[in-house]
């Protein structure tokens, strides 16, 4: 379970994450959505330990993840592909990532054929293509085995075969009863991947429910889809010119 409370970011003038209270809930796939610049990336760090908050808590089981020994074990997350190390394997890359987290090398072997790449692992990640690469931070983040995951666009890259893998992969994590929450802007794919909804705008929480249940308001107010439901929340959060109702 990932709990926030008044989870709050700032840069400078800049509010990245502004006072998010949620929880996100074992068993589910919970997908994270909002526009460009929402905070979606700064929600997931702060989540992580990576940055510190300006006020308010981020906790993982009931932890606060920053400072966790062993940390794989608790959470594990793909937070950007192309942050490895070029020059080592992909078996080497993971061996790494276990040791320091006190996971038994046999794992690396077990990860690497979950996600397809046993037949590479032995080459340098550095001519990895991108969908590799998003497989080989998906297994790092199945690793420790851990009960919390993270995805931050994982769906990037991946070729049709990839995106329908990863789309089984995040359900039958939640059925396994863990905690599983992805960003993405493919509203195709959270329609058909996520049961539940955070939705973020200017790093404000505009909708936490079930998919369900958004897309019946959406209905309700005309939006043919998930899609336009979205554009309709968000569309004066945004910065940037939008494309409006079709
Ligand atoms: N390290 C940083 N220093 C200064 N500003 C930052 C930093 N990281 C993020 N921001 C700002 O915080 C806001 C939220 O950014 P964030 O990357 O979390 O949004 P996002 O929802 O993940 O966006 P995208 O969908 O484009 O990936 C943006 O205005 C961004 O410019």
């Amino acid at each position: 379970m990932i709990e926030l409370r008044d989870l709050t970011k700032r840069y400078g003038g800049v509010t990245a994450v502004d006072r998010l209270t949620l929880t996100v809930r074992p068993g589910h796939v919970t997908g994270f959505l909002g526009p460009n610049g929402a905070g979606k990336s700064t929600t997931l760090r702060l989540v992580l330990g990576l940055h510190r908050p300006t006020a308010g808590t981020a906790l993982v089981d009931g932890q606060p993840f920053a400072g966790r020994r062993r940390g794989l074990r608790y959470a594990g997350a793909l937070l950007d592909a192309g942050d490895v190390h070029g020059g080592r394997s992909a078996r080497a890359h993971l061996a790494a990532l276990a040791r320091s987290n006190g996971i038994p090398r046999a794992r690396v072997g077990e990860v690497l054929d979950q996600v397809g790449l046993a037949d590479v692992a032995r080459c340098r990640i550095g001519g990895f293509s991108l969908g590799m690469r998003q497989r080989l931070g998906i297994a790092a983040a199945l690793l420790g085995d851990p009960p919390v995951l993270l995805f931050d666009e994982p769906f990037n890259g991946l070729d049709p075969h990839g995106v329908r893998w990863v789309r089984g992969l995040f359900r039958r994590l939640a059925a396994e009863g863990r905690t599983v929450l992805v960003s993405s802007h493919l509203m195709s794919e959270m329609e058909q991947t996520a049961d539940h909804l955070v939705v973020i705008g200017r790093g404000e929480l505009l909708v936490d429910e079930s998919l369900a249940a958004f897309t019946a308001r959406g209905r309700d107010n005309g939006a043919t889809s998930l899609e336009e439901a979205f554009m309709d929340l968000t569309a004066d959060r945004v910065d940037y010119p939008t494309g409006g109702r079709s």
